[in-house]
């Protein structure tokens, strides 16, 4: 890196006059000024927030002069006694200048004053001598109590300074004994804040090893990162001595380094010299200094400016890139809400331009719809499921786990299948589980999945409708017609989609319930479900038996009725193939084609049964008997005729194998046909001295089962339970796929020529187009925040360079210790234990340090003591030209 060039000595190279030293913050006033214009293009509230400016020191050390020079006018209260007594915040706020020349676009007001303006200083400084005292007395005591005043000026930043009382010692006037602490407490409750800056001000004529100010400042800022040393009165040190050893850090280093000032002395004050009149003393005074020569970039008011505004540069380049990103991603929205409303349309004025126009945002409309679908749309939400994602989540999720939870036996009681069970068989005692009841039940439960089917498939087409009002939302908005006709026809379809989609599932579920499939191979069966059901009961038997056999009950003592069951227990085993089975071998064919009768007779009675809601009348039931009464004789002589032939191979569910032998009650029941008027109408012949109870009105069978009972009850359910299991399945794959096949695909298939069909006619392309007086006028607005956007942009991509031209008359360069030349703060480092460092131009570049030295002047601001006006002064600091 080249060597930078010699920093300005006051000996070696001009010194700006007097009257061009810098107020507070004037070099980046039109960088504040300009960022502020951009924070209120973006339409936001929110400004730049300056680091506030605190001085501290013993009493009359000379704060107030520091911040008097700094803001350059005279008003603050000062002296060789106690003067600042109350923390006075004072905020600078910018105005617009109003360039009437009227001078009255600077004024002061007070917090406990509102809406009083001083537009004379020196009334100021009245003021806050008043209210002091009205606080703290008029005996030199201090109070924390704040007073709050604003200077509005149009050429000061939006900062604001704190001017503290001095630390002192011994307790005068009406102070009390703990003076210095309270001080103390007050000054940390400010300075202790990140934000604040601190500047450490000690009188010249005072040991610096004992300096109150650094102190203090040294608790509440350790590491030095936003402390700057003043040394003040160099003016009044003892003949032969100097501070340069101060500001070199000699003594006592300091990260940031140490300016040194010659403010107004008491005399100055009296005299009322002016501000003006100071500084250009005090440039005589280091001129006149040759001591001083070698630090000129750590002596006087307008280099302590400079190193501040240095601050503040680095402060306002901290926020810039915050700033940048969120101009550019105005710049994306607004510019996305610009291309929404579209070119005003030129092709308007012919038919055939207009139908251009329409067949492109259709298609694009049909392309976006697919891809919204698809999950191929450019804009992936992180946040939620999207389009085609939703439609997925509903089959899975929604539809798909809904079923898995459904339990077929969930509404069915014990009770409910055993009613069922004897409701099939009529009026015999049970033989064998029946499969009618199966069916019946199975039938019902399969009828219930045809709700969520269908609700299913709306939950699709709401879908459906929703990712069509979120297609192409921007493109369309300009043209409601448009846009209303687009709703119509893309509604209309879904709902036609809709019809087919809801038929195939009626169907699919009457295809499940017309055949029921009890050959799937994965359906349980009839033998495997008396087995599992046999065990079952056996298990709770055996742990419901285990007590009373320790009572001493002998299992051959069980009641005959349980005897019985265990005779039917091994029907069901034979049933389950262990006994050997040749029963079919001894039906002829005649024989064959009775138990065929019976079986549509016994199909006829469980039609009936279904249709009559599960329960035979009475009446139909004895119709059924006699209807089948002489083909049962057969068939009973026949079965009579070899035991070994059971009914039980009637049923499909257990398969064409599964045969059982007849037992003596089943033969007694058949026995009961050849009995004619024992069983039909026997209430006409109740007329003897016996009387039979009325039978209630609604009759269940009994609630305690036999063991019979309870394998029919847990075979129905474990048959309900697989076949359930198998028809779910089948829905939950074959639901989904009729639904995207009849309405999504179709949709995506079918939707642009829909389109076409429906709207692209050429009577409707004027109405269709008319776009809303509102989007004109929006398009202009956003054209217009575009190019203010765009200006911002820009401006802030040039500030960096704007800003380090600002920054290049201040930027340190490395001292002749080598140490590190900072550029930044407060993050950068100064080490002022070297011997002379300078300020010095900064070779970055030549754009800078053109714009450095032609750069235009910078007026000085208050340049009048007296406050009349102001004067363009020519100087030597650059300004940045906007
Ligand atoms: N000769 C000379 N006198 C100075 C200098 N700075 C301040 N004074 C004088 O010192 C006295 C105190 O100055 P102030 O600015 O009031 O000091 P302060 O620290 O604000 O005082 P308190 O607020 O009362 O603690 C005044 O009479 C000033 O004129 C200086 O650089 N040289």
């Amino acid at each position: 890196m080249a060597e930078e060039p010699a920093s300005p000595s006051l000996s070696s190279q001009p010194q700006p006059p007097p009257s061009s030293a810098p107020p507070l913050g004037s070099s980046v006033i039109p960088i504040v000024n300009k960022l502020q214009d951009i924070f209120a293009q973006l339409g936001s509230q929110s400004t730049i927030e300056l680091p506030q400016v605190a001085v501290v020191g013993s009493q009359s050390s000379g704060k107030s002069s520091v911040l008097e020079a700094l803001v350059g006018r005279d008003f603050l209260p000062r002296g060789n006694e106690i003067c600042t007594r109350r923390p006075l915040v004072l905020q600078l706020l910018q105005t617009k200048r109003k360039g009437d020349g009227s001078g009255e676009d600077e004024w002061g007001e007070f917090l406990h004053l509102p809406g009083k303006r001083f537009y004379d200083f020196s009334e100021i400084r009245s003021e806050i001598q008043a209210e002091t005292a009205k606080e703290a007395g008029g005996n030199k005591g201090v109070s924390d109590k704040q007073i709050r005043l604003k200077i509005f000026s149009p050429n000061v930043l939006d900062i604001t300074l704190v001017d503290l009382p001095g630390i002192t010692k011994v307790p005068v006037g009406d102070q009390p004994s703990d003076i210095e602490a309270r001080i103390r407490t007050m000054i940390m409750s400010y300075i202790k804040k990140p934000s604040c800056l601190i500047l450490a001000v000690t009188a010249a004529n005072s040991d610096l090893a004992n300096s109150d100010a650094l102190q203090i400042a040294g608790n509440a800022d350790p590491d030095g990162y936003r402390t700057i040393g003043i040394i003040t009165k160099l003016d009044i040190m003892d003949r032969g001595t100097d501070a340069r050893n101060l500001l070199l850090g000699k003594v006592i280093p300091l990260r940031l380094g140490y300016v040194g000032v010659v403010n107004r002395s008491q005399e100055d004050i009296i005299t009322n010299r002016s501000i003006k009149d100071a500084l250009a003393a005090e440039e005589k005074f280091f001129r006149s200094r040759p001591v001083y020569n070698g630090v000129a970039d750590r002596c006087g008011v307008p280099q302590l400016a400079k190193k501040l505004n240095q601050i503040l540069v680095q402060h306002i380049k901290s926020i810039l890139p915050g700033l940048k990103s969120r101009i550019s991603s105005a710049l994306v929205s607004v510019a996305k809400e610009h291309a929404s409303y579209g070119e005003i349309t030129e092709s308007k004025a012919c038919i055939a331009g207009q139908g251009t126009l329409i067949l492109n945002i259709l298609s694009k409309y049909s392309e976006a719809f697919s891809s919204m679908v698809e999950g191929r749309n450019e804009e992936m939400s992180t946040s939620e499921l999207a389009g085609g994602a939703r439609i997925h989540y509903i089959f899975q999720s929604i539809f798909v786990k809904s079923l898995e939870e459904v339990d077929p036996c969930e509404d069915l009681t014990d009770g409910d299948i055993q009613t069922i069970i004897q409701n099939a068989t009529g009026p015999r005692t049970p033989l064998f589980v029946p499969e009618v009841p199966f069916e019946v039940l199975i039938r019902k439960q399969i009828a219930r999945l045809l709700d969520p089917s269908l609700q299913c498939a709306r939950f699709i087409y709401n879908e459906l409708i929703k990712i069509s009002h979120h297609c192409l939302v921007n493109e369309l908005q300009r043209f409601p017609v448009l846009r209303k006709r687009r709703d119509e026809v893309i509604g209309n379809f879904l709902r036609d989609g809709l019809e087919p989609s809801e038929t195939m599932i009626g169907h699919i579920i009457e295809m499940e319930m017309d055949y029921i499939n009890t050959s799937h191979p994965n359906f349980i069966g009839g033998s495997k479900a008396v087995e599992i059901a046999q065990q079952q009961i056996k298990s709770s038997k055996v742990s419901f038996a285990m007590p009373r056999q320790k009572d001493g009950i002998e299992p051959e003592k069980a009641p005959a009725s349980e005897r019985s069951m265990k005779t039917r227990g091994f029907l069901a085993r034979q049933v389950n193939g262990i006994v050997p089975d040749q029963a079919w071998h001894f039906l002829s064919s005649s024989l064959f084609l009775n138990l065929q009768f019976y079986c549509s007779a016994y199909c006829y009675g469980a039609c009936l049964i279904r249709q009559s809601g599960l329960c035979m009348t009475y009446r139909e039931h004895i119709r059924w008997q006699k209807v089948n009464r002489s083909h049962l004789l057969k068939l009973k002589t026949v079965l009579s005729g070899n035991k070994n032939v059971s009914s039980w191979g009637i049923s499909s569910i257990f398969g064409g194998g599964d045969h059982s032998r007849m037992s003596a009650k089943e033969n007694s029941l058949s026995k009961s046909y050849n009995e004619p008027g024992q069983s039909i109408e026997p209430l006409e012949q109740s007329s003897s001295l016996i009387h039979l109870r009325e039978p209630p009105t609604v009759l269940r069978p009994s609630e305690i089962h036999s063991e019979h009972e309870s394998i029919e009850i847990v075979v129905t359910k474990l048959l309900l339970r697989s076949y359930y299991d198998i028809v779910r399945k089948n829905i939950e794959d074959s639901i989904p796929k009729a639904i995207m096949h009849f309405l999504v695909n179709h949709t995506k298939r079918e939707l642009h020529n829909v389109f076409i069909r429906k709207l692209y006619r050429e009577n409707l392309f004027e109405e269709m187009l008319q776009e809303p007086d509102e989007i004109a006028m929006k398009r202009k607005q956003t054209r217009e925040q575009l190019r203010v956007l765009q200006q911002a942009f820009r401006t802030l991509d040039e500030l960096p360079l704007e800003a380090e031209t600002v920054e290049r008359g201040y930027s340190l360069s490395s001292d002749s210790t080598g140490l590190p030349k900072i550029h930044g703060l407060p993050t950068s480092t100064m080490y002022s234990s070297g011997s002379s460092d300078s300020y010095s131009a900064s070779p970055k570049n030549p754009k800078s340090r053109k714009s450095s030295h032609s750069g235009e002047l910078q007026p000085h601001l208050y340049a009048d003591s007296n406050g009349s006006g102001r004067a363009s002064m020519p100087g030597l600091y650059p300004t940045v030209d906007f």
